[in-house]
């Protein structure tokens, strides 16, 4: 037996306790928590088979009483001895996929991104369009391109219309982008026809993520009028390994911005769903910006009950994402296109003026927040590497 040591400032102390799904000395992949620098395997250690499975989907189904008591069960044991079989360093593990991804939706929450998209995408045009602060805008994104941190990302070809070109041509993407976001996965499903109010957020979410939505700019550009986002953002959707639950971010929790006008009476609830997480990106090693959550206009729960309000069913495993996070300073942009202006003002990187990707080039999002004894609890990564095109010579 063995006790695990949590040094002073841990970003995973038992505030934390996300859980993931983990590959370790050649066993079948099964659902572990993070405790420090080791992952505990919870069917070794509880004696559930609902975690000796590849996915948290089965446990997420089970509802909030009990993820309340696993995560109480879990307090309990950290804190005294464990069967040394049962602990694994963090080192020395594979993390896969944590969730089998059933529909995923992505928004556009942040009122700094949608400005700026807009002045660069729509330049004679007011920047916000004129629903924007009616609903949260979102749209259905492609659930079997989600991958997980580590999986590298091909830089995708496909048709664009570059500037100067009469007609449009097929090839590599030549603007290829991040969007750093917070997800959101849903664990109890409703049924067709059972709106989720927005005080219901915390009966159906398990808990969040952080995820790198890939865009290609120059793709998204040409095809997405007036339908939406489709080939541009469909090839790759990095997510991290660990899932923080929903519990652990109690102490993160803040009123969304003044929202005026007031939205209609389906997207208004009496709890906040605002969330103080403070994100920063690297690039080839370098942090380029740095994005704040909490200033996001619309919240999770929001987000979650407009999904809904029309009878749509949710599932177990649906990851619907907050949309690029974006705060007001030019160091907060959490999109390349936003951060170089479209383009025309580089940043330095690694002691290089780069815009946006080049074949190499590494990117990770990392994430913290506030937790409940007065420290910081961290999401870990999504770190990526993007490979050169595989030319399908059509
Ligand atoms: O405003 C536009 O024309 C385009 C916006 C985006 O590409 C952003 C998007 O897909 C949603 C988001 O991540 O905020
Ligand atoms: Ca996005
Ligand atoms: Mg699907």
């Amino acid at each position: 037996m063995t006790t695990i040591d949590i040094p002073e400032g841990s970003l995973f102390g038992i505030d934390n306790l996300p859980y993931g799904v983990f590959e370790a000395d050649g066993a079948a992949p099964r659902v572990g928590v993070r405790v420090a620098d080791t992952v505990v395997d919870l069917a070794a250690t509880l004696g559930d088979d609902v975690f000796a499975q590849p996915s948290l989907n089965p446990f997420m189904a089970q509802g909030k009483a009990r993820w309340d008591e696993v995560r109480s069960r879990i307090v309990e044991l950290v804190q005294g001895d464990l069967p040394a079989e049962a602990l694994h360093a963090v080192s020395d593990v594979t993390m896969r996929l944590p969730f089998d991804v059933a529909d995923y939706v992505d928004f556009y929450a942040s009122e700094n991104h949608a400005t700026n998209l807009g002045k660069l995408f729509r330049p004679d045009s007011a920047p916000l369009m004129p629903n924007w602060k009616h609903l949260p805008v979102g749209y259905h994104g492609r659930s079997s391109t989600v991958i997980v941190s580590g999986v590298d990302v091909v830089r995708p070809c496909g048709q664009r219309k570059l500037p100067g070109d009469d007609a449009p041509t097929y090839g590599p993407s030549v603007r290829l982008d991040i969007e750093a976001e917070m997800g959101f996965v849903v664990g109890v499903p409703s049924p067709l026809g059972s709106p989720i109010a927005p005080d219901e957020f915390a009966e159906h979410v398990f808990g969040a993520v952080i995820v790198n939505d890939w865009s290609a700019r120059d793709i998204q550009a040409w095809e997405y009028v007036p339908l939406g986002p489709f080939l541009g953002k469909s090839f790759a959707t990095s997510v991290s390994p660990w899932v923080v639950p929903l519990a652990a971010l109690d102490a993160a929790r803040v009123a969304t911005p003044v929202q005026d006008p007031t939205p209609l009476p389906y997207l208004q609830g009496e709890q906040k769903w605002g969330l103080d997480i403070d994100l920063a990106v690297e690039w080839n090693g370098d942090v380029v910006t740095r994005p704040p959550y909490a200033g996001m206009y619309w919240s999770p729960a929001q987000m979650l009950a407009h999904t809904t309000i029309n009878g749509a069913a949710s599932s177990t495993g649906d990851l619907f994402a907050s949309g690029t996070i974006s705060g007001p300073e030019k160091d907060q942009r959490g999109a390349f296109i936003e951060l170089t202006w479209g383009g025309k003002e580089p940043v330095e990187v690694a002691a290089e003026q780069r815009t946006f990707l080049e074949d190499g080039d590494e990117i990770a999002i990392s994430a913290t927040a506030p937790g409940a004894s007065g420290g910081r609890i961290g999401f870990g990564e999504v770190r990526s590497r993007i490979l050169p095109a595989t030319e399908t010579g059509r």
